[in-house]
């Protein structure tokens, strides 16, 4: 772990009444101005984690610290310099959404100017409107207000663009890295592999309490086979093809005329399959070649971590 490290977690395990351990022992660490997202298949335990780095639950066995501090005994001392947002924050309907920030103001040292914090988040329109009033994706973004509200150094996103339409993600997404590159930290739970994709320095994977995968969201993927597809040009087999294993592909499926290729080495097969083209005077219609996708690294770990079991 280093100095640096804004949350540290050593070996949390969390178990509940009964005995069943959501969480198994998993290590990780974020560091300042980082934006950390939490990702895993539902009942992973990334909500049992997240209440533990909140200050909400204390750990069943293991170290945690947030800021330097035990977030569950130094509760105080952490509280004040964290953000959270909730997921259905339960304001009061009858309450503006002007209304429910400046409560909420009241209670928060430091807290941002009402208008302030509903601009942030894109309802400065909406302040005068009452709650219940309020969309889905506009709840959303109150909830996000008041996560903002006090300035936080760690903030806690927790499915953050839930029941937002494309325009109302790009734009929170567009927040949080604003706010990460003038140094909050951030840590994110996420079921959309697209928004961790585009939001997150490094992630880890959990599946039944650990830590399946982990590291920066570039390795993750790239530690996935990339793939090939294109079309066999006319009067040509797969077996005139090079030798698949010797440009580095690991398998490989056919449909109809459509060769799928997959390579953890996706520039060798790919130059091997060029070369061959050029040397052949064929073309290779609908040529697509691209690397694996989190969304493909995650399934893949999925279905690696359940052959396992
Ligand atoms: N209060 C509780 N008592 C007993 N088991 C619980 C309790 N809360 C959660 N669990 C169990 O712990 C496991 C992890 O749950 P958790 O909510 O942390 O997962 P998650 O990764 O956040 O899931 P999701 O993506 O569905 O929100 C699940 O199997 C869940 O059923």
């Amino acid at each position: 772990m280093t100095d640096t490290a804004v949350i540290e977690v050593e070996d949390l395990r969390r178990s509940y009444a009964g005995g069943f351990e959501a969480v198994s022992g998993i290590s990780f660490s974020v560091a300042a101005g980082e934006l950390f997202a939490l990702l895993g298949t539902n009942g992973a335990g990334k909500t049992s984690t997240v209440e533990v780095l909140e200050g909400l639950e204390r750990p069943t066995a293991g170290r945690v610290r947030v800021l330097g501090h035990d977030p569950y005994r130094e509760r105080g001392v952490v509280r004040p310099r964290i953000g959270v947002m909730l997921q259905e924050g339960g304001f009061a309907g009858e309450l503006t959404a002007a209304e429910t920030v400046r409560m909420w103001a009241g209670c928060t040292t430091g807290a941002r100017p009402v208008g302030e914090a509903l601009e942030m988040v894109g309802l400065g329109r909406r302040r005068d409107v009452r709650v219940k009033q309020l969309s889905g994706g506009e709840k959303r973004r109150l909830d996000l207000a008041m996560a903002l509200l006090g300035r936080p150094e760690v903030l806690f996103l927790d499915e953050p663009t839930t029941g937002l339409d494309a325009e109302g993600r790009r734009e929170t997404w567009e927040l949080v890295r604003g706010l990460r590159d003038t140094g909050t930290t951030v840590v994110l739970t996420t079921h959309y592999l697209e928004e961790a994709e585009e939001l997150a320095d490094r992630l880890a994977i959990l599946h039944e309490g650990r830590i399946a995968a982990g590291g920066r969201v570039a390795d993750v993927v790239s530690a996935q086979p990339s793939h090939i597809s294109f079309e066999l040009p006319d009067g040509y087999l797969v077996g005139d093809l090079p030798p698949l294993a010797a440009l580095g592909v690991s398998s490989h499926e056919t449909a109809g005329r459509t060769v799928r290729l997959r390579t953890p080495e996706l520039q060798r097969a790919a130059t091997g399959l060029l070369v061959w083209a050029r040397e052949n005077r064929v073309e290779l219609r609908g040529l697509d070649v691209r690397s694996a996708s989190l969304e493909e690294a995650f399934m893949q770990i999925a279905r690696e971590q359940e052959a396992t079991r």
